[in-house]
């Protein structure tokens, strides 16, 4: 954490200056707000899941919050999703990437052997399943809030005997570090989005990338090809779709989407508008850069002005005589 960075309980009085991420000090979450510039020097609220720190935004407690939203190996954390669809008035204004490895720790004194019961957050826990299936096949799972919140509750009367924790985590607390590289793949990287209130989305960079949450119309065969099809005539390229129950009946379910671009490209908003027509429900979570900063590729056919001419072209076709045309389609429709 930056030198002027405080996790804080107490408000201040401006909440700009707040922002909440999954506590305590050390959390991966920890990590991906450190590469927030606007963040450094405000105070940092430290929470216990992802509900309380959606609920700081949305109370005006702080100004953004960051959480995870996906791991490599995990896929989608669904809590998160869920929350974005269900709490309104939230917008993602940033994207950030934190590869994760994960140390086993446990009180000083304790040996593997000893190891019946093992703390960790969830997300943490499913990524660590062929290490612990091999060295501790018949141990139990005790769920944490966090990976440091884990490691601390071994010193706060936890039944666990060890937690999963970031390596760093020896930084934190009087810890054994009883193995390291336990995660099943040591590339593992976990996407985090930073979460606000502001309806403004930030400036198009080229490499950006749009989120959206939707439901389909109705119950019948081709349903999901038609939403994807209003991605596809449009040439907008998906990196990211997922289900997610609706929660209401068995078979509901709506569709977390990433779309590659950004709501200002002609391409993407006009996917948007067949969205829109085609879905009972669509929530827009916003445009933002990608972490990546990998440029958005996408045929030609699909340039701004094409989507610009087309529109003046279809204008012309009903403006009165010598009205002066927007455009050369214009010009060339009106003979
Ligand atoms: O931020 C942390 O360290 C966490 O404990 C949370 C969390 C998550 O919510 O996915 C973050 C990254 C890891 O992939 C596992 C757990």
């Amino acid at each position: 954490m930056p030198e002027s960075s405080e996790p804080t309980a107490d408000l201040p009085s401006s909440v700009d200056e707040v922002y909440s991420f999954l506590g305590p000090s050390g959390t991966f979450t920890e990590a991906a707000l450190r590469q927030v510039p606007e963040a450094a020097g405000k105070n940092w609220r430290s929470v216990n899941n992802v509900g309380e720190a959606l609920a700081d935004v949305v109370a005006g407690r702080s100004v953004a919050a960051m959480i995870a939203i996906e791991n490599s190996i995990e896929g989608g954390v669904s809590v998160a999703q869920d929350a974005l669809a269900t709490v309104p008035g939230l917008r993602i204004i940033g994207e950030y990437l934190v590869p994760v490895n994960f140390v086993l720790v446990a009180r000083p004194g304790t040996t593997l052997a000893d190891v019946k019961t093992v703390n960790a957050h969830p997300v943490a826990y499913g990524q660590c399943h062929l290490w612990l299936d091999a060295h501790l096949p018949e141990h139990g799972h005790l769920p944490a809030s966090s990976n440091v919140a884990a490691a601390a509750s071994l010193f706060e009367g936890s039944t666990a005997d060890a937690a999963i924790a970031p390596p760093g985590i020896v930084d934190h607390h009087d810890v054994v570090v009883l193995a390291t590289e336990i995660g099943d793949n040591p590339n593992a990287v976990t996407r985090f989005v930073l979460v606000s209130r502001d309806r403004g989305v930030p400036e198009p960079t080229g490499a950006d990338k749009t989120s959206l949450i939707a439901e389909l119309p109705d119950d019948r065969p081709g349903s999901l090809l038609d939403l994807l099809e209003q991605f596809s005539t449009r040439g907008v390229n998906l990196s990211l779709i997922e289900s997610r129950p609706i929660g209401d009946a068995l078979g509901r379910y709506r569709f977390v989407i990433d779309a590659d671009g950004h709501i200002h490209d002609e391409r993407v908003a006009d996917a948007l508008l067949g969205l829109r027509r085609f879905s009972p429900a669509v929530i827009f979570l916003g445009s933002y850069p990608r972490a990546d900063k990998q440029k958005v590729e996408f045929d030609p056919r699909y340039r701004d002005a094409v989507f610009t001419e087309a529109r003046d072209w279809l204008a012309s076709l009903t403006a009165p005589e010598g009205a002066v045309p927007a455009t050369p389609a214009a010009a060339a429709a009106q003979g």
